[in-house]
């Protein structure tokens, strides 16, 4: 079990050396969860990243549980990987921290469900390794916004030490503190399409919030991950839309907390949409004064200049889920009403790529020091 000293200690030296310098070879990567969807698209995305050298990441499965159970390959698993990169055969191991160890790891993803992320995170940081989590386990500084994930700490000092120091992965927004952070909590999948269309307007303080933001969001189905449900079942999802989650999804904290929003001034409702991957979000709101829509399009330029994965639509024309899925793209696109005040931001993305996977990649890219969209165009 991880202690506060170890980390302190770890943090000291994790500081000193990796201070936003390219290493001038691959990093030692591993990936935990990768099984599942997120998971396997990193395992895609690491195995033909050119930073990686040739440099097999270190596949992980479940904990060792019998001693029957042993390593499995990435392509039996995954059979669209099999020649992927450096074309050999990828095992997939029995997680252990003393092989993460051994092998010099120096950054872990985590692709887990939150609680084993939650569980998992401070073992490995102190053991000296890096982490990128993608579940939603440390996103959130606000208590009462994560008790939405009813996470259970082992040592509560320690969680809180390590969640002050988490930092939230959207690098065009958080792209300094990543260079340098021991933990980077990836954003959820919705939360990114949403968080990138409404930051750039939301801090130039030209939206009403008197009138209220309304986020109208759709997803495909592997957002919910790989294990069936009633409501992912095919007979529910497919030649259907409905909404769920309407007050409360476990998202709406990431955009109050990122956008510095009350809970009365953003109403966010998700809905599930019968195709696999890609997410459009729909959002509504009011400017305080009415503007031209070059003005609206400057000010997302000049935001998201030196920002290579995300693409502004030249008006009129709006983004689209087919234009997304399968790249690391966000696309973002608007409408101005004639009045110049009715303004509608749309939002796509690949929800298990810069949703979940390619996002991760970009956080690794820039916690390594280099190009943030290497191996992700
Ligand atoms: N799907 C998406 O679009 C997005 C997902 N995320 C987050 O990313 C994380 C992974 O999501 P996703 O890939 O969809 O989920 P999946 O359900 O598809 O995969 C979950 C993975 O976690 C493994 N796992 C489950 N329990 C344990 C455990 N106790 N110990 C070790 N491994 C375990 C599974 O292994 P096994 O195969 O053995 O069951 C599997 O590899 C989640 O936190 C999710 O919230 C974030 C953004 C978007
Ligand atoms: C379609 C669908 O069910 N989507 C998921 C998206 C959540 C997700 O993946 O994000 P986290 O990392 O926060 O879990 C949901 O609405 O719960």
């Amino acid at each position: 079990m991880a202690n506060l000293d170890t980390i302190e200690k770890t943090k000291e030296m994790s500081t000193t050396a990796k201070a936003g310098s390219a290493p001038s070879r691959a990093p030692r990567v591993a990936v935990a969860g990768v099984s599942g969807y997120a998971g396997g698209e990193l395992a895609r995305l690491l195995l033909r990243h050119p930073g990686m050298d040739g440099s097999a990441p270190i596949f992980l499965g479940r904990a060792r549980e019998t001693a029957a159970d042993t390593a499995t390959t990435i392509e039996s698993i995954h059979p669209q990987l099999a020649m992927i990169g450096t074309k050999a055969t990828h095992l997939v191991e029995p997680f252990h921290w003393d092989r993460l160890s051994e092998a010099g790891t120096e950054i872990l993803f985590l692709a887990l469900p939150h609680e084993q992320s939650r569980e998992w995170a401070p073992e490995a940081i102190e053991r000296g390794i890096r982490v990128v989590d993608l579940s939603g386990a440390w996103r959130l500084q606000d208590e009462s916004n994560r008790a939405v994930y009813k996470l259970h700490d082992a040592n509560p000092a320690l969680a809180a030490k390590l969640q002050d120091e988490a930092v939230y992965g959207c690098p065009e927004l958080h792209r300094d503190e990543i260079r340098t952070a021991r933990l980077v909590a990836n954003p959820g999948c919705y939360s990114t399409s949403v968080i990138l269309a409404l930051r750039p307007l939301v801090r130039a303080g030209i939206v009403d919030l008197d009138c209220g933001i309304i986020c109208d969001a759709k997803s495909g189905v592997s957002g919910a991950g790989k294990a069936p449900t009633s409501k992912t079942h095919f007979m529910y999802a497919a030649d259907n839309l409905s909404a769920y989650s309407v007050f409360g999804h476990r998202h709406t904290g990431e955009l109050l907390e990122q956008l510095c929003l009350t809970a009365d001034q953003i109403q966010f409702t998700p809905h599930l949409l019968p195709i696999p991957r890609g997410i459009l979000s729909t959002i509504y709101l009011r400017l305080k004064h009415a503007m031209k829509p070059a003005e609206i399009e400057h000010l997302f330029r000049e935001f998201y200049q030196g920002s290579p994965l995300v693409r502004l639509h030249a008006t009129p024309q709006l983004p689209q889920i087919q234009h997304v899925v399968r790249t690391n793209f966000c696309d973002l696109g608007f409408a101005l009403a004639e009045d110049g005040k009715r303004l509608v931001v749309v939002s796509c993305l690949d929800n298990l790529l810069k949703g979940a996977a390619g996002q991760a990649v970009q956080n690794m890219n820039v916690m390594c020091g280099w190009k943030e969209e290497e191996g992700l165009l």
